[in-house]
């Protein structure tokens, strides 16, 4: 006789069949699509469409953002069928660059470990890798500086961003609690967005800065009563425990990182543009500047300024601002502050994040 359970299981196996048909009538039409495209067959533009009508086509009760990330793994699929992608980050494995690559690109993205920001650019640039993807600005430390250092100077664009939630763990695979915890090893950056808990917490343990969280966490694996402050897929990685789960100051720790490819998206509808500029060395030079965005209602996201490394208190300045190069407010203001500024150079225009 069969029971209640064994009749809704039944009815989940049903729609699993149809579920399963649907998936790979699609990716039978991704595949088709695939063969009609020339370059590469990823399109962001396109991918931040199709999350963006999924989550408002949603009706429940799954969340918008549990669907947008189920289908974020459909697509990731649905490309590798067409051509498998590979994606530089900077690594080594466990790093939050890494999830940034899994969020944006989803599971089904060959992500390849990079040494330091610039080999990812590297990578990208000889085409040993199809994307790059770099962190460029975290909402507690600020600005990645060899990230926006080396862009003025890449052939590649920008296209795409990914917005990263930062989770910092204490962990450990010795130590099984705070008390015996000796050693801590973090990037800086980590050490500097956990301080306020570990002075707190663990205030006699030495804090010891290494190049990255993923570092930190083989060293402290490799340690007796060394702990180590990193992420999730770290934790995973070299087989720890968490001793304290999201021990940031800040519990709204965000980090943003670009993609870089060789590859300009068309406009999605909700795009943003981010450049490169120098103003000319007089009174006025930057407002001046960045009135035309004022003037023709270009919202403008954000505004951070590096030494250029050419003269001695010369600046470059880079600006992130809503809209697409080709729709017709911005392109009329960036030729406009192209004519004011000293040098220009847009870096790219792309969807803004949907996850
Ligand atoms: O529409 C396309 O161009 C596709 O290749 C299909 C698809 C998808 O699965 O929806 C797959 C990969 C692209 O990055 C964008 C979308």
């Amino acid at each position: 006789m069969s029971s209640e359970l064994d009749r809704l299981r039944e009815s989940i196996d049903a729609i699993d069949d149809r579920i399963l048909a649907a998936l790979n009538e699609r990716a039978k039409l991704a595949r088709t699509i695939g063969t009609l495209k020339v370059g590469h067959a990823y399109r962001p533009e396109r991918e931040a469409k199709v999350l963006t009508r999924i989550k408002g086509a949603n009706a429940g009760p799954l969340a918008d953002e549990t669907v947008a990330y189920l289908f974020r793994e459909i697509m990731s699929a649905c490309l590798a069928l067409e051509r498998p992608i590979s994606v530089a980050y900077l690594g080594p494995k466990g790093t939050f660059s890494e999830a940034a690559a899994k969020k944006h690109f989803g599971l089904a993205a060959d992500a390849v470990a990079a040494p330091s920001i610039d080999e990812v650019f590297r990578e990208v640039e000889a085409r040993a890798a199809d994307f790059g993807i770099v962190p460029v600005e975290n909402s507690t430390e600020g600005a990645v500086g060899r990230s926006l250092d080396l862009m003025p100077n890449t052939p590649m664009k920008v296209c795409g961003e990914v917005v990263l939630r930062i989770h910092h763990h204490l962990m450990s695979k010795s130590a099984k609690d705070f008390a015996s915890v000796r050693r801590v090893f973090s990037h800086s950056q980590s050490l500097a967005q956990c301080h306020e808990w570990l002075n707190t917490n663990i205030p006699d343990a030495e804090r010891i800065a290494v190049s990255s969280n993923a570092e930190a966490a083989r060293r402290a694996a490799d340690e007796v009563n060394a702990a180590a402050v990193a992420g999730d897929m770290a934790a995973e990685h070299y087989g720890h425990t968490i001793l304290a789960s999201n021990i940031e100051d800040e519990p709204n720790n965000t980090t943003r990182f670009l993609i870089l490819g060789d590859y300009e998206p068309t406009p999605c509808g909700r795009d943003k543009t981010s450049l490169v500029l120098s103003a000319r060395n007089r009174a006025g030079a930057v407002y001046e500047m960045l009135t035309p965005f004022a003037t023709r209602g270009v919202s403008m996201t954000k505004f951070e300024s590096r030494p250029s490394r050419v003269a001695l208190w010369d600046y470059l300045f880079f600006v992130d601002i809503e809209g697409h190069r080709t729709d017709a407010n911005v392109a009329a203001a960036l030729e406009e502050v192209q004519r004011i500024a000293g040098y220009m150079k847009v870096l790219g225009s792309y969807p803004a994040a949907v996850l």
